[in-house]
């Protein structure tokens, strides 16, 4: 019996226990990685209650702002970047961070913080106003600056692979948090009158294989070739277009069911639209243990190298059937013309 199966820990667990014994587990994951899941875990309860609250008190709508991205501000973009950014900071543990909502990176002023983290505070923003499942993505970054002085570019532009935790956070038909250090994919629902999240999707695997897929049709004269015959095979097979407009949602719809969502590169954009640092590598961490595959049709997620805080990369994530699929129509794209978008 390994140590996993020693530790397979049964569903109703607690995230607070769940998080001590895979301390016990796994003793990279020390004391403060544990704390810094906790903190995430609190503030997420937090957004929870803004959210499900936000059609009764004056928090829908427009900020009226625009962030670093030339993107609307919501206001629960902006009241949800302030509840994540007070959680790290009063926990102590990380010592800056890289946030969807600014521009520069947030010192925290932890001085002897040993992690960074990057965070979408609030993804799906288009969706807020109307009801439809929205969530938070962050990732975890143990520092390689030494500690007592502030985070350095360097500690934050660090390659996907040099993660030490990534997860999510989906404020749907019920709230889930969803995360891994990198020994499997546990999804763990919010109980709103317990106050606490519990163990429910222990060691996810998605499948290999789906039939769904999606992706933003409406900029379709604006894809590739290659990508415009992925998504002509996916039409050919019959495969079920889904498309909710929140990453997070089609993520994890595609994460339990199979199936691929995509951002593209276009000629409009040819970088797609998602973030590198705090959407895609996040969500690559996890679709990878969870047996999928991430890539920006070319090279994988995860090696990529960030150029800069807020990088864009296409992203093509989920069943690895279907994302080696697109791979070999983007490939042969490549072949024919030489270009590679
Ligand atoms: O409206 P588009 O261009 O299809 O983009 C939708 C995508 O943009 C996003 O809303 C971007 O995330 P933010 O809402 O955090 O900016 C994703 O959640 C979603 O999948
Ligand atoms: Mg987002
Ligand atoms: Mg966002």
């Amino acid at each position: 019996m390994d140590n996993h199966d020693k530790l397979a820990l049964p569903v109703g667990t607690t995230l607070d226990r769940f998080i001590m014994r895979k301390q016990e587990d796994f003793p990279y994951a020390t004391g403060e990685l544990s704390q810094l899941l906790r903190d995430i875990a609190l503030a997420a309860k937090i957004v929870n209650r803004e959210i499900n609250r936000s059609g009764l008190i004056d928090i829908a709508g427009a900020y009226g702002n625009r962030n670093v991205q030339g993107e609307d501000q919501q206001k629960l973009d902006v009241i949800a970047n302030i509840r994540f950014i007070r959680a790290l900071r009063n926990g102590g543990e990380v010592c800056t961070i890289i946030s969807e909502e600014d521009e520069e990176m947030i010192q925290t002023g932890n001085a002897q913080g040993k992690y960074v983290v990057a965070i979408d505070p609030l993804d799906g923003s288009s969706n807020i106003d109307v009801n439809v499942s929205i969530g938070t993505i962050f990732s975890i970054y143990r520092r390689v600056s030494p500690a007592g002085s502030e985070g350095t570019a360097q500690d934050c532009l660090q390659t996907g692979t040099h993660q030490v935790a990534a997860g999510y956070v989906i404020y749907g038909s019920s709230t889930m948090m969803v995360y891994t250090t990198g020994n499997g994919v546990n999804g763990f629902t919010y109980e709103p009158s317990l106050g606490e999240f519990f163990l429910s999707h222990p060691t996810i695997q998605t499948p290999a294989g789906g039939t769904v897929y999606s992706i933003n049709e409406g900029l379709s004269e604006h894809f590739s070739q290659g990508t415009k015959a992925f998504v002509a095979y996916c039409k050919e097979q019959n495969y079920s277009a889904r498309y909710i407009g929140s990453l997070v949602a089609d993520f994890h719809r595609n994460l339990l069911k199979g199936g691929i969502y995509m951002y593209p590169g276009s000629s409009k954009a040819p970088k797609g639209k998602l973030r590198l640092m705090y959407e895609c590598n996040p969500l690559a961490f996890i679709v990878e243990q969870a047996g999928g595959k991430s890539s920006n049709g070319h090279r994988r997620t995860l090696e990529l190298e960030p150029t800069e805080l807020h990088s864009r990369c296409p992203v093509f994530i989920g069943s690895t059937e279907m994302v080696e699929k697109a791979e070999e129509f983007l490939a042969a794209e490549v072949a024919r013309t030489g270009v590679e978008m």
